[in-house]
């Protein structure tokens, strides 16, 4: 059996998010936020799921924690809901909100795990979306005096911090799709939105360097890959296109200075234009300390007329699949890495999320779920392909640590190493839980 070595210096880890596993959502002075009016809404989210309980981990973190510790990993990746810090985005400040969150941090770095802190993971307060939310300008303040609080709170605790997670989720899935809270289908909105978001978290790095913040603090970026199913330059250009809105429009501004110039023009062609203003782009234009990499799955694709937003369409081969239905597709990870580090340089790459959704059988006790451990050891081949090639990859976190709320997809969509019963909130190890254990404890993997 091939064995795939992983450098001694790589950091493993696994993430969740704030909305996805704490449930008590209305507990000890937590405001709403824009994902419980949108689970709450009919036919938004399938089974009529929401997440009021979800992993319960606001009152199992310590046993969650315990997880993390014996899994061997040395760093945790969760995000913060700002609507237990402020309750209504703004205002009075809610101590019980902020003291979960030591009581986690302090808990993490007990067993010697490292945390890595995610200041907004889709869940607006709803106060804020009363009054504009992302599309309002304010916003950003509001976001700032969020993120301050943060930064002063956890400031000498907290070592890696994230921004913004997945803002192509947070703009488009959720205002141009309408598929994500709050359910807008408006392109010129879904742009606006963008920008805004990509100005908060350009803002919010100014802060953390004028705060003299300790550590770390980058992105999580949606990425995916998609190869041209011909040399024709319609499909080349199409293919472009998909990975340039994951990547080119959300990263450039940030570390070019600007707006990749083919996309600006696609928008426009499709009646969306940037709301930049004098002085935008140099805040957003801010040094980062790494490119937080999702990646889930890619696609061979060709240009095809008024299909969809970009003229795309994927070509679905018989590329095995996850049971949430992405093509499984590791070399797609392996572009990836290329493609930032000859887009951005040797900016450090930290996998931030990477995970398979399966059709996850409880059997006497035990989950067996092969086809997880097959997706990680694909993916992984991917990583230290890209390390051998000279890549700068520091870190690879599991999405997730618990089967947890897969926002519109609910609790019947399991990407979890542990297997949650949510009538019990039982957690079970998965067998890729026992295999991804030995991996980190190893340092290598079989294949
Ligand atoms: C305009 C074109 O737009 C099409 C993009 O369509 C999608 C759909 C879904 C995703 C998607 C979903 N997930 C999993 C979550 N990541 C964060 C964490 O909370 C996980 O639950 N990652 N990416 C990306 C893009």
């Amino acid at each position: 059996m091939p064995i795939i070595q992983f450098p001694k210096g790589l950091k493993w880890g696994t993430a969740t998010a704030a909305y996805q596993v704490e449930g008590a959502v209305s507990e000890d002075g937590r405001g709403l936020s824009i994902w419980d009016t949108f689970s709450h809404t009919p036919g938004k989210v399938k089974n009529g799921d929401n997440g009021d309980i979800a992993c319960d981990s606001y009152h199992r973190y310590a046993e969650d924690v315990d997880l993390l510790h014996q899994l061997g990993v040395n760093v945790y990746r969760f995000s913060v809901s700002w609507s237990r810090i402020y309750p209504n985005g703004k205002g009075e400040l809610n101590p019980k909100g902020v003291n979960y969150y030591h009581n986690l941090i302090d808990k993490l770095l007990e067993k010697g795990i490292e945390p890595m802190l995610t200041l907004y993971h889709w869940d607006l307060p709803q106060a804020l979306q009363d009054d504009g939310g992302w599309a309002n300008r304010e916003t950003i303040d509001a976001f700032i005096l969020y993120a301050k609080t943060v930064f002063n709170e956890f400031n000498g605790k907290v070592k890696y911090w994230q921004t913004i997670n997945e803002p192509l989720c947070a703009a488009f899935l959720s205002n141009y799709q309408g598929v994500h809270a709050p359910g807008f289908q408006d392109l010129q909105l879904a742009v606006d939105i963008s920008h805004h978001l990509l100005l908060a978290h350009g803002r919010t790095v100014r802060l953390f360097r004028d705060m003299r913040v300790e550590g770390e603090i980058g992105t999580a970026t949606n990425t995916t890959w998609r190869e041209p199913f011909s040399i024709k330059a319609e499909d080349m250009e199409a293919c472009k296109r998909e990975i340039g809105l994951n990547i080119d429009w959300f990263l450039d501004p940030i570390i070019k200075g600007e707006y990749p110039g083919y996309m600006v023009e696609w928008f426009k062609k499709k009646g969306a234009e940037l709301p930049i203003k004098e002085g935008d782009l140099e805040a957003i234009h801010q040094p980062i300390d790494f490119i937080g990499v999702n990646y889930y799955s890619g696609n061979i694709a060709r240009y095809k007329k008024d299909a969809g937003l970009l003229d795309i369409e994927n070509i679905e081969i018989d590329y095995d699949k996850t049971y949430i239905e992405w093509p499984i597709y590791a070399d797609g990870l392996y572009k990836v890495f290329h493609y930032l580090a000859e887009r951005y340089g040797d900016i450090p790459l930290f996998v931030t999320e990477n995970g398979a959704c399966c059709i996850d059988q409880l059997s006497e006790g035990r989950v067996n779920d092969q086809d997880r451990i097959k997706y990680y050891q694909q993916h992984l081949t991917a990583v230290s392909r890209a390390i051998e090639s000279g890549i700068n990859i520091t870190g690879y976190l599991a999405w997730s640590l618990l089967d947890n709320f897969e926002w519109a997809e609910g609790y019947g969509k399991r990407f979890g190493l542990v297997y949650v019963d949510f009538h019990t909130m039982e957690r079970i190890k998965k067998d890729s839980y026992y295999w991804y254990k030995k991996v980190i404890a190893n340092g290598w993997m079989e294949i």
